[in-house]
This record gives C-alpha cells, sequence and structure tokens, in this order.
C-alpha cells in the first residue's frame, strides 16, 4: 500500500518508495524477507508512529531511513537526497543508555554544539534543558537521574544540536507507566513548540494514539505499510474521548488483535 501526504502538504521530506529489505539468514538458503514493496511519504514538521507486530521490521525501517542500514531494494530519499549514511541534522532517540554517563546533564545537551561559540552553546543548553524539565539538574550526572529524566536529556540533546528530524525507536519503553504518559504529554508539547518531522517506533497503539497526526501500521513479515490512519484530534488528547478509542479500536482491528483479549483475530 501506497501511504501518502493530505492534498494540502509540500513536498515530502521523508519518501520511500518500493523498499524492500532482506537479511543473509544463518544458511545462503534462508535470507530473512523483513521488508516488502514499503511505500511511504512523511512530510515536514509530521509527528509519525508506526506500529505493527513484534519482529515485523519498525526498527529495520527506520534505521534504513536513519542511514544505519542499506536497504536490498528501492529508495529512501530524506531532505531531497537519497540516504547515504547518517546525518548530523537527523537525529536517533533509543529506548535508553543513548546518553554519556561521564558527562554532566548540561554537557550531554551540548554535545552536538562543540564546534558552537560559547555564549550560543550555553543559550541553547539552557534553553532545552528549561524545555524538557531539567532545570537545576544542570551539573548532576547521567547516574543521578530517574530513566524519564535520563530520556529528557537525550531528547534535550537532539533539540540542541539542531536536529531537523528526530527518529525515536521506543524511546519510553523501558519507563514505568505514569512516566511514560508524563513523557508523552511532554513530547507533544516539546512537538508543537517546536514542529520537527519526528518518526516514532511504538509497539504501544494507546501511545501512537496520543502523539501522532498519522498511524502506518505494519503488517507481519515480510512487512509493508497495511494502513495509514490519521489522527486528527486535537492535542492534547483525551484518552476517554470517544473518537481517540474508535482509533485505537481500528489500529487493534488492522493488527488483527482483540482489544478486550488480546487474541490475534482472522484478519
Ligand atoms: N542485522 C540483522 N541481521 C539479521 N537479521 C536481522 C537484523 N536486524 C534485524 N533482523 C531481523 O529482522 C526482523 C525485524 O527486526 P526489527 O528489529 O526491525 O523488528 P521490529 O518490528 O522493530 O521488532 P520489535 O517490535 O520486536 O522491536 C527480525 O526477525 C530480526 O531478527
Amino acid at each position: 500500500m501506497s501511504v501518502g501526504l493530505p492534498t494540502t502538504s509540500t513536498s515530502p521530506v521523508i519518501q520511500v518508495i518500493d523498499l524492500w529489505m532482506t537479511f543473509p539468514g544463518k544458511t545462503a538458503a534462508q535470507p530473512i524477507h523483513v521488508l516488502e514493496d514499503v511505500h511511504l511519504q512523511i512530510r515536514e514538521g509530521e509527528f509519525v508512529c508506526i506500529v505493527g507486530p513484534s519482529g515485523c521490521g519498525k526498527s529495520t525501517l527506520l534505521n534504513i531511513i536513519g542511514g544505519f542500514l542499506k536497504q536490498s531494494h528501492g529508495s529512501a530519499i530524506v531532505e531531497g537526497k537519497p540516504v547515504n549514511g547518517p546525518d548530523p541534522g537527523r537525529i536517533f532517540v533509543f529506548q535508553e543508555n543513548g546518553v554519556f554517563p561521564w558527562l554532566t546533564v548540561e554537557d550531554n545537551i551540548g554535545f552536538g554544539l562543540l564546534n558552537h561559540p560559547e555564549a550560543h552553546r550555553r543559550k541553547q543548553v539552557q534553553h532545552y534543558t528549561d524545555m524538557v524539565g531539567l532545570t537545576g539538574f544542570e551539573k548532576s550526572y547521567p547516574r543521578e537521574l530517574s530513566g524519564g529524566m535520563r530520556q529528557r536529556v537525550e531528547i534535550a540533546r537532539a533539540l540542541a544540536a539542531e536536529a531537523r528530524v528526530l527518529y525515536m525507536d521506543e524511546p519510553f519503553g523501558a519507563l514505568d507507566f505514569l512516566t511514560r504518559l508524563k513523557m508523552r504529554a511532554d513530547l507533544v508539547r516539546i512537538w508543537q513548540e517546536e514542529r520537527k518531522t519526528i518518526v516514532f517506533v511504538t509497539h504501544d497503539i494507546e501511545e501512537a494514539v496520543q502523539l501522532a497526526d498519522r498511524v502506518l501500521v505494519m503488517s507481519r513479515r515480510p512487512a509493508t505499510v497495511k494502513e495509514e490512519i490519521i489522527v486528527d484530534l486535537p492535542r492534547p488528547r483525551d484518552l476517554d474521548d470517544s473518537r481517540y478509542l474508535s482509533t485505537r479500536d481500528r489500529i487493534f482491528e488492522v493488527m488483527g488483535m482483540d482489544i478486550k483479549t488480546g487474541a490475534e483475530t482472522n484478519v
């Protein structure tokens, strides 16, 4: 399925055309076909979540768009050019352990600005430290912070480095439930202030509906984009709103899961 842009959109910042990915298996006769015929477009400033069954290839797709893996076939075009390796303007935020343990919060956040004038660096660091709610912790080391605070450091570091695109792979996956809820709300606020393009991979369908402009639902492996669901709801989203709940239920349905029991259905 080809998924695209709302009709009012400008040209896409990310474009994936007929993308296939196969990993060599343990033997040449058993290659692992992961992605097949993936097409997608993401416009500047859009917040897109990718969901799908475990092991279907979500991280693989993100790693190809991010320049860490080379596809077997097809094109990944970002900011008008074929992806040919990572780019400092497009930053990954992973589940955990992305911060440098030997640097303080402020040095972590300012890490991408080492070549910039000191005054600019300090201003950026303070601005993003405040934005992610870490004011007062500038001199702390990561070991002195909670998991949620460490994720805030990572997000602030990406923003301070003036990333235009954020690739987020289960960034809140290691956090407890309440911290996840808080981080989601904060990420929405930050995205509304910054309007970066965000591509966010998650297992969590509720998280996707809470965050995204569009949710891309992938099929089982070899995966393609099975359906795109537009989440046209005002933010911050009311998790009891019937439209929120019906969007969530639709994604469960597309994924072939029974919302009440978690059992797979025959979709
Ligand atoms: N470098 C690799 N070499 C061989 N196989 C790989 C490699 N990377 C991923 N795979 C395989 O590709 C498939 C897709 O993996 P991927 O991590 O992209 O899925 P995912 O949807 O992100 O998974 P999850 O939801 O569990 O995080 C898996 O079967 C995995 O074992």
